[in-house]
């Protein structure tokens, strides 16, 4: 780690060094009052994450013609250009002041019967002669934070009184996305709804964030919105609504939103999404049955599609049916 941690109590989640003795308990405290925490020690080399943030800035500063070569396809898979996403339809004025690149595994070759599936396919690249870095580069960092949280998995498990294998066999080939995001310099007027991100859950079971030095996440904790500010060396880490169900609410998914508070001055972020399996059942678990179950169980698959649809213009047209592309 090359620059100190902040003390705790200058943050406004825990910070957690996951290989600490006594790590699951503090991951089950966060979890279950935050939904959030910072995660340290985590062995994702600092210049990978930093070679990450060159490759999205080049790629982004690419033409809109040229990026929209690799738009995103029927799988989500590609370039979101900015105004595809919506994240709070029912608060938001405008999209999403974003533009962004799914990168996802699995990643099969177009004529298997795997890539039949929803949300399963070919990953896309920009040419090489337009970004020669992008794709070894966001390569290497999904596999890192493929490893990563797969390290976690027992961590969560233990956290939950479940035997620490729980999760690995929940994740024999898990859904596991990466999301570079760039934020434009508008200034961001909640009040007006007109946000970076409009506020949302994430959909998945954990997510890994890391931003440039730039702040602008904010989470919803006890009736009001409090910053998240980014932490060099750490990643941001919060739980899905796939986990708050499957914990039967004990963990929670909070409510987030990316706003920008100083115009003039874009945001690059990365968010790394994990999800079990495809077919995986999520249903409250042994651990958490007490007072009945509070969600009806849901495989990972038909709660991921459901939230393409909804807030990703794209995915929505290139999906409604017989007559769509593909
Ligand atoms: O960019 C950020 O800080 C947050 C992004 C986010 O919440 C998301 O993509 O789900
Ligand atoms: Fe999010």
């Amino acid at each position: 780690m090359t620059v100190p941690l902040p003390r705790q109590e200058d943050l406004p989640v825990p910070l957690i060094d996951i290989k600490q003795p006594g790590a699951a308990q503090a991951v089950r405290e966060a979890c279950t009052q935050h939904g959030f925490m910072y995660v340290a020690n985590h062995d994702v080399p600092d210049e990978l994450v930093a070679r990450q943030f060159e490759e999205s800035r080049k790629f982004f500063a690419l033409p809109f013609e040229e990026k929209m070569k690799v738009e995103a396809d029927s799988k989500a898979r590609g370039y979101t250009p900015l105004g595809e996403q919506t994240l709070d339809p029912k608060h938001q004025t405008r999209p999403d002041t974003k533009e962004s690149y799914y990168i996802w595994s699995p990643d099969v070759p177009a004529d298997s019967p795997e890539a039949q599936l929803p949300l399963h396919g070919t990953n896309q690249w920009p040419p090489a002669d337009m970004a020669p870095g992008f794709k070894p580069v966001m390569q290497a960092y999904h596999k890192a934070m493929a490893a990563l949280s797969l390290r976690v998995l027992p961590l969560i498990a233990e956290a939950l009184h479940l035997p620490r294998e729980y999760f690995l066999e929940r994740f024999t080939n898990p859904l596991m996305t990466l999301r570079p995001i760039h934020y434009t310099a508008e200034e961001s007027k909640p009040d007006q709804g007109v946000l970076g991100a409009g506020a949302h859950t994430d959909w998945g079971f954990l997510t890994y964030l890391v931003t440039d030095t730039t702040p602008g996440l904010q989470i919803w904790h006890q009736g009001a919105w409090v910053d998240v500010p980014p932490i060099p060396g750490a990643f941001v880490c919060n739980i899905g609504d796939l986990l708050q169900q499957w914990t039967n609410g004990t963990f929670k998914s909070t409510l987030h939103r990316v706003v920008n508070l100083v115009p003039g001055r874009e945001r690059y972020s990365c968010a790394f999404f994990t999800s079990p399996d495809y077919d995986a059942v999520v249903e409250c678990l042994p651990t958490c049955a007490e007072g009945g179950p509070k969600f009806p169980p849901v495989t990972c698959a038909t709660y991921l599609e459901g939230k393409y649809a909804a807030t990703h213009a794209g995915y929505a047209q290139k999906n409604k049916g017989p007559a769509a592309e593909e």
